[in-house]
Order: structure tokens, then sequence, then C-alpha cells
């Protein structure tokens, strides 16, 4: 038996972020979104756990017990007391460390994989208890749609969504690692009251509006200026984002992958050409949202 999820990326329309906790971690309020960007996990069973990943960033991929999807499997097997004796494959068209939880996105997709090939019966919630333990971001990745994450982000709430919202989205020459970004956060607030993180009443009522002009006036990401420290040339990519008429442009989660509501799919087209022939970035991608989160596409 073969069994395929395909899992989409998420972009961060509020990020919120707290003081740094005793455990290294920080509260968030964390609006995602998830966005028609995806990857897709294929596993089959295999004498013993192996990973392989194709597409343009695969090379950047590590293969061995550390990436996400192998540790899915693993944890998966250890609950049901099996062995993870399982062939992974990961088509992979979400960035890697691109802020838009591509590795998050295998481990959820691993996981739904596995469950349907072993037939564990678990439930919903065993799943994302596991989802949780694996990245604070994974949950979400499960789930789709749009939800609020609050503690580090692996608590959700859906929310409603009243439209479909177009976005553009740049890929920087190189990555940001989450980690980094967080302590270049602190670094910044240093002697600073950071506030706790609240979701902004406004940003929810324009998402259940599906109003991409209120949703603009809302948006906000407090890692952006970490980001931005970290890797000042964004602010050039965000620039000609703003001159192509992205109604709002923000740092996707870490970051460094830049984004832009677009107000249509034809000004997400035209900014998306702008941005291409801007010489600011890497790459570029169109994609709307809200999409479903992990889904079996093919059983066999
Ligand atoms: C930036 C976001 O992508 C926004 O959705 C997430 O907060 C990051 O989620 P993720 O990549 O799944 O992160 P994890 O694998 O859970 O954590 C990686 C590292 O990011 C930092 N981290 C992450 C989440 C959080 N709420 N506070 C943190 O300080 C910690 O240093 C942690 O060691
Ligand atoms: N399946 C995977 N795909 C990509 N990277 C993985 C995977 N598993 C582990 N990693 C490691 O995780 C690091 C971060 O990659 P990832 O693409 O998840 O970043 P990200 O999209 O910025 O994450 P997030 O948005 O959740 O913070 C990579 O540099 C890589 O070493």
């Amino acid at each position: 038996m073969t069994v395929t999820v395909r899992v989409p990326a998420k972009v961060n329309v509020q990020l919120a972020v707290g003081a740094a906790r005793a455990d290294g971690f920080h509260d968030l309020a964390n609006v995602f979104l998830a966005v028609g960007l995806y990857d897709e996990v294929t596993v089959t069973p295999a004498d013993e756990l192996r990973v392989t990943c194709e597409g343009p960033d695969a090379g950047q991929v590590p293969l061995d017990a550390t990436n996400l999807a192998a540790r899915a499997a693993i944890a998966l097997a250890e609950r049901y007391g099996r062995t993870p004796d399982v062939h992974l494959h990961i088509a992979k068209d979400i960035p890697v460390a691109g802020g838009m939880a591509g590795g998050s996105a295998d481990g959820a997709g691993a996981l739904l994989a596995c469950d349907t090939l072993w037939g564990t019966g678990a439930s919903r919630d065993e799943l994302l208890d596991i989802c949780a333990e694996l990245g604070s971001d994974v949950p979400f990745s499960l789930v789709g749609e749009a939800a609020l994450g609050t503690g580090r982000g692996e608590r959700l709430t859906a929310l409603e969504v009243g439209g479909t919202f177009h976005w553009v989205f740049a890929m920087a020459v190189r990555g940001l690692s989450t980690p980094a970004v967080f302590r270049e956060f602190d670094r910044l607030g240093e002697g600073l009251d950071v506030p706790e993180p609240v979701a902004s009443r406004e940003l929810l009522d324009a998402l259940a509006k599906g109003d991409p002009d209120a949703l603009a006036a809302t948006v906000s990401n407090d890692l952006q200026p970490a980001a931005l420290s970290l890797f000042p040339e964004l602010a050039d990519t965000l620039a000609a984002g703003r001159a192509a008429g992205a109604l709002a442009t923000l740092v996707s989660g870490s970051g460094p992958t830049t984004a832009y509501l677009a107000r249509d799919p034809a000004s997400a087209e035209k900014i998306a050409e702008a941005l291409r022939t801007s010489g600011t970035c890497r790459s570029v991608r169109v994609a709307s949202g809200p999409v479903p989160g992990a889904t079996v596409v093919d059983s066999r």
C-alpha cells in the first residue's frame, strides 16, 4: 500500500510575540492562514526508515532522523508499539527555511500518511498532540484553513474566513534560522517592556469578512524587525512589492520569505512580475488561501 498526503504552506497574518519564557519559547498570538503552495509526502512500506526528497530546494533538506517527516513516523510508531519501517518521499515545493512552515508541513503530512498506512485508529486529538511535540507550527499544518495559535503557537482555535485572499511570495537568496530570529527579537527588546501577545479584533473581523483592504490595514508581524535586522536587504524586496501595488507587505513568520497581499488575481500577477524583474529575490510564487490542511490525495 502507498499513501500520499498533500500539505499546504502558511503565512502568518498576525504574529504577536511575548517575552521569552523560562523554557526558551515565546508565547504567541499567531494568526495562521494556509495558502496553496504544497509539499506532498508519500509513504510506502520498507525494510527500514528511509527519507528521500525531490524539488528545487531538495539539497537543503536533511534526509536523516532529524527530518521532521522521519520524526513524525518515529513518534507515531513509538506510540503504537511498532517499528517505523517506511520509505518517506517528500515532493517539496514549499521553500526551505523560508518561514512558511515547510518542515512542519512534512511532519504533519508524514504523520497523517503513516497513520493511514498503519490504520492506527488514532483520534484527531492524539495526532494533534504528536504534532505539538514535533514543533509549534506542526498542528496548524495538519488542520489548515485559518486558526489562532496561542501558547507557543500549538494551541489552535479555528477562525472563520469570509473569502479568498490572494498573495504573492518572494523567496530570498538565503534562509534564516527560526531560533536566530527569535533570539534577535529578544536582543532588540532588551530592557523594554514586552506586552502580552493578543490577537487583533480588527484583524479577525477582516478575515471573517474576507475584506482584503481591512486585512491589509491590520496585518502585523512582531518578528519583522528582527528578520530585517538579520537580513536588511529584505527591505528592498518589500519596497518593490509595495511600489507594484501590494495592499500590504510583510515578512512571512520568521522570514526571510516576504508576503504581498493583492486585491485580486490580476493584481497578484502584476506584483509577481514586478518582483521577478526587481532583482531583489530568488524566485516568486502566487498562491491564495485559505486552503485545507493535510489531506490524503492517494491511497492504494
Ligand atoms: C515563527 C513561526 O513559524 C510562526 O508561525 C513559529 O513560531 C515557529 O515554529 P516552528 O518552526 O515550528 O518552531 P519550533 O520548532 O517549535 O521551535 C524552533 C525554535 O524557535 C523558537 N520559538 C518557536 C516558537 C515559539 N513560540 N517561540 C520560540 O521562541 C525557539 O527558539 C525554538 O527552539
Ligand atoms: N522535512 C523538512 N523539510 C525542510 N527542512 C527540514 C525538514 N525537516 C527538518 N528540516 C530542517 O529544518 C530547517 C528549517 O526548515 P523549514 O523549511 O521547516 O523552515 P521554515 O519554513 O522557516 O519553518 P517555520 O516557518 O515553521 O519556522 C531546515 O533548515 C532543515 O535543516
